[in-house]
């Protein structure tokens, strides 16, 4: 079974307000990131904030640890409720890539910036605690290297939106 799980307990510096809550097509940018993801896994959840309908939990060890924090959280949760694996994605792509539990072999991520699409193995849920815990940079690069996480390259192409330019080209896309 596999669990999806939106990381969604960023600040939006770049983009300036909540983007989460960007409207793109008259919905919240996060509700289309959930409908995609839903396809894709047997539930979903979101981490680091609340949204309306959707299973919401906390970052784990604290709330200060940054996106690996949330991955924490969603692998902590997995393993209790009997998911083998969790397929993280960021609330800020578009359109977010179809088949992923297929490209991801389990041990996978795509890591661009800090954009967290990958489908981890919910057995590293204390292994990442205790790296976070030991080590006060909190890189994805690092804990990849530590978790013998393969990166991948998605053929599909997608938007990361960490800005309002990013949501213009998005959208220019999108009407092309
Ligand atoms: N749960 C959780 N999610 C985070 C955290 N930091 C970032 N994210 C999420 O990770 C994804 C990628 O984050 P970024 O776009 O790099 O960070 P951001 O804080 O939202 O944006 P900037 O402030 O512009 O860097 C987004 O979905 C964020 O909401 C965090 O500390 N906890």
């Amino acid at each position: 079974m596999i669990l999806g799980a939106i990381i969604a307990g960023g600040q939006s510096r770049r983009f300036g307000s909540d983007k989460a809550l960007a409207s793109v097509d008259g919905k919240p940018l996060l509700d289309h990131v959930a409908e995609a993801l839903a396809a894709q896994t047997d539930a979903i959840i979101v981490v680091g904030r609340s949204w309306p309908g959707i299973t919401s939990i906390a970052d784990r060890p604290t709330l200060d640890q940054g996106p690996l924090g949330g991955l924490c959280a969603a692998l902590h949760h997995a393993q209790a409720h009997g998911f083998e694996t969790v397929l993280t994605v960021g609330c800020d792509i578009l359109p977010l890539p179809a088949h992923l539990p297929a490209l991801l072999a389990p041990g996978s991520a795509v890591v661009k910036g800090q954009q967290l699409i990958g489908l981890w193995r919910a057995d590293l849920a204390s292994a990442l605690e205790d790296y976070l815990e030991s080590q006060p940079d909190r890189a994805i690069r690092g804990w990849m290297a530590t978790a013998a996480v393969r990166t991948v390259t998605l053929d599909a192409s997608f938007h990361n939106l960490n800005t309002p330019e990013d949501l213009a080209a998005f959208t220019k896309d999108q009407a092309a």
